[in-house]
């Protein structure tokens, strides 16, 4: 195991190119077990939930083969077989089996899925809306066991506005009988880019981007080829860590339309950004102001940058509050930061920050991925070195962050954890 130390207080400059979106492409490995012949997606990130859905479509029977950032999937020799245990517990994503093999074979048994602690996690709308396809589910011994004789269109209202229901639901009613509509589904560019997917594979949907997607169901899907859209959430840290330390970041690769309200709570901050039509620059070399931000379903402000940017406000002059209203929970970075000087308390599902602040290097403990990248961000900017344990979450969703950040003139490296440290972590 290893930690990864930062020397905080250098200046970031230049370029980073943004990786392949993780919450894309933990739906778009999945839905390659709907189609017939080989699918090949591009633009993958280097991240472990990649690594982990390979295998386990390897474990399911499928013909794998990855270079450098393309997968092609041949999910021809796939079988329904059972994952109750194992590896489908690493990630959250590993839910989506449920959909494609329920779309595909018709039954699936999927053990309940991990991902990062966020408080609870309900699945509730997922279930509902295999019923409504025909599906018949039990919840036995942790694993969730799906079956259908048959998968028939239906008409699906969402109670709660959900990224992974919206997904799940589209998976399975593909290749269902008859017209599926999805009301009150999630808009996110992560549904869009599976749709767009789905639809190269020869599924009939319409509407996706829009709070009612149509779905016809169609026999059979075939192989094609797709390029995974950037990942806004990326991208959005790599923003933030240009607005605290940054004399001027070239955000490259990315869907700027897909970042609007933090470009906007950016700019109402003091910070300079421009867009381009794939590109965003950052400077911070500017004294911020406090802000107020509330987060949303897309396109409000996004859960996932929530903890990135609560460091940043660290560093503006007065009292800001930040307020997750998708997960209330989602605050396990704020004692962290605390160690590192922050002023910084928890009220209910909002966190008041007061700054500015000098933040000091400390060891600290990612407790999950966008926890991670708030203390990265806040050891870049702290007196002194940090020191990060907690580095299989970062690992999740950050591509070569190492060499992206080193890229920007950041001095930040990966070290083996002792023995010592070892025990302490297994005790906390
Ligand atoms: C709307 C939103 O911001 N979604 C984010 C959420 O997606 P994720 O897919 O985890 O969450 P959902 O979008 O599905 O859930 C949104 C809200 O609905 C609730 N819920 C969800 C499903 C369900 O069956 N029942 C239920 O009550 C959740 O508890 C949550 O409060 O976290 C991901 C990883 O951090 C982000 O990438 C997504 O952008
Ligand atoms: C929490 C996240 O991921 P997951 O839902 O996969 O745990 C995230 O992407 O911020």
């Amino acid at each position: 195991m290893e930690k990864l130390k930062i020397a905080g207080g250098y200046p970031l400059k230049g370029t980073v190119r943004i990786s392949g979106a993780k919450n894309s492409a933990v739906a778009l490995i999945p839905a390659t077990i709907l189609a017939e012949s080989p699918v090949t997606i591009e633009g993958l990130p280097h991240i472990s939930d990649v690594e982990i859905l390979k295998d386990l479509l390897e474990e399911i029977g499928g013909n794998v083969s990855m270079t450098d950032e393309e997968m092609t999937v041949d999910p021809s020799t796939m079988i329904s077989m059972p994952l109750p245990n194992g590896k489908v517990k690493k990630l959250r994503a590993s839910y989506y089996l449920m959909g494609a093999m329920l779309g595909r074979f018709k039954k699936a048994v999927i053990g309940l899925p991990g991902g990062c602690y966020l408080g609870p996690r309900p699945i509730d709308q997922h279930i509902k809306g295999f019923e409504a396809l025909g599906a018949q589910i039990t919840n036995e011994q942790g694993a969730i066991y799906l079956r259908a004789d048959e998968l028939r269109g239906a008409r699906i209202y969402l109670d709660v506005v959900s990224v992974g229901a919206t997904i799940n639901i589209m998976l399975a009613a593909v290749r269902a009988k008859g017209r599926t509509i999805i009301e009150n589904a999630a808009k996110e560019p992560e549904i869009i880019d599976v749709a767009t997917l789905l639809t190269n594979m020869g599924a009939k949907i319409k509407g996706a981007g829009t709070d009612v997607i149509r779905i016809d169901g169609v026999e059979t899907l075939h192989g094609c080829r797709h390029t995974i859209i950037p990942d806004r959430i990326e991208a959005g840290t790599y923003m933030i860590l240009g607005a605290a330390a940054g004399e001027g970041v070239l955000v490259d690769n990315v869907i700027p339309q897909h970042l609007e309200s933090l470009i906007a709570k950016l700019r109402e901050m003091g910070v300079r950004v421009e867009t381009s039509d794939d590109q965003v620059y950052v400077d911070g070399s500017v004294n911020l102001k406090a802000v107020d931000i509330k987060t949303l379903v897309y396109p409000g402000f996004p859960t996932d940058l929530q903890q990135p940017i609560t460091t940043l406000l660290t560093k503006a002059a007065g009292s800001s509050v930040v307020t997750d209203t998708i997960y209330g929970a989602r605050f396990k970075h704020i004692d962290e930061l605390r160690r590192m000087n922050a002023n910084i308390k928890v009220e209910g599902r909002s966190a008041i920050i007061n700054g500015p602040i000098q933040l000091q290097g400390a060891k600290v403990k990612a407790s999950d991925l966008r926890a991670g990248a708030a203390l990265v961000i806040a050891g870049l900017l702290a007196e002194g070195i940090t020191e990060v344990t907690g580095l299989e979450h970062i690992d999740r969703g950050y591509s070569n962050l190492v060499e992206k950040l080193n890229g920007l003139g950041a001095t930040v490296w990966r070290e083996a954890l002792t023995k010592e440290e070892l025990e302490h972590l297994k005790n906390t």
